[in-house]
């Protein structure tokens, strides 16, 4: 596809966002059977988005358009092996009044049981997405009640340390109770910590699913898989950031 040209007013950094190909899957050499689905969930504004473009592409767009629930895909390496990686964008959760429960689009809850592995995310300056996240896991665990449940719980803008509002020992307290790993990140600052997060997630991922042709943890049931906009939707965002007059944006 034709790349706009990138505005006078943009950021130049290192070049055109857009020109970093994300691989399509599947790829030929992509180990059958072994589709590793991860989902991204957390409330409104902690960085869901930021976090899968800069694990997906190394880079750093300030501002997105209100998320609409993009899965994206690509082949990683993982233990030597290539594999397919699908990884679905959400729209955000919020707690219900009561604190108790949770307003939960039934597209997340499409996604909740599409996929086989979990990105829980709050922001490390906002208490309040901190405290979705136990009755997000919650619903979780009711889409899927039985079985392991590979998640990892990440603390976004670890770069906002005076803004901290959430201490880095109660992190690691509620992942250890929701049976996670703990990572803190930024997707704003560092790439090598949004990486380790999300290789660790899809390792134990691809363990749940079992060997190279391994079967599946809900013994080969499928869901259709939420609607896919996939790379166009990433280039239409991108072009959106591009050609949007006035906002500031980072390239990096
Ligand atoms: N300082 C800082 N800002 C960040 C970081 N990650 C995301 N942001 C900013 O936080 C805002 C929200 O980021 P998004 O990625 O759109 O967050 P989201 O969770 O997908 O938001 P929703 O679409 O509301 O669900 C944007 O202005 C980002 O630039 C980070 O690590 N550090």
């Amino acid at each position: 596809m034709r790349l706009p040209e990138q505005p006078r007013t943009m950021s130049t950094g290192s070049g055109n966002f857009l020109l970093v190909p994300i691989p399509e899957y599947p790829g030929l050499d992509c180990v059958p059977n072994k589709n590793v689905k991860i989902v991204v969930l957390g409330a409104s504004n902690v960085g869901k988005t930021a976090l899968i473009v800069r694990f997906l592409t190394k880079r750093f767009i300030g501002d997105y358009e209100a998320n609409t629930g993009a899965l994206y895909s690509r082949k990683i390496n993982l233990d030597g092996e290539q594999v397919s990686l699908q990884v679905q964008d959400t729209p955000c959760v919020s707690l219900q009044d009561d604190a108790e429960g949770l307003y939960c689009q039934e597209q997340i809850n499409r996604s909740i049981y599409w996929a086989d592995g979990y990105v829980l995310v709050f922001s490390i300056t906002d208490m309040h997405s901190y405290r979705t996240i136990q009755p997000l896991y919650e619903h979780v665990r009711r889409i899927h009640p039985s079985g392991n449940i590979p998640i990892i719980l990440v603390g976004n803008k670890s770069d906002l340390l005076r803004a901290r509002q959430v201490p880095t020992d109660e992190g690691q307290a509620l992942a250890a109770e929701l049976g996670g790993h703990y990572f803190e990140a930024s997707a704003r600052e560092n790439h090598e910590g949004v990486q380790a997060a999300f290789l660790h997630l899809c390792q134990e991922v691809s363990r749940a699913l079992g060997g190279v042709n391994g079967e599946k943890r809900r013994g080969g049931l499928h869901l259709a898989r939420p609607k896919s906009p996939n790379m166009q939707e990433l280039k239409r965002r991108f072009r959106q950031v591009l050609s949007s007059r006035g906002k500031s944006t980072t390239a990096v």
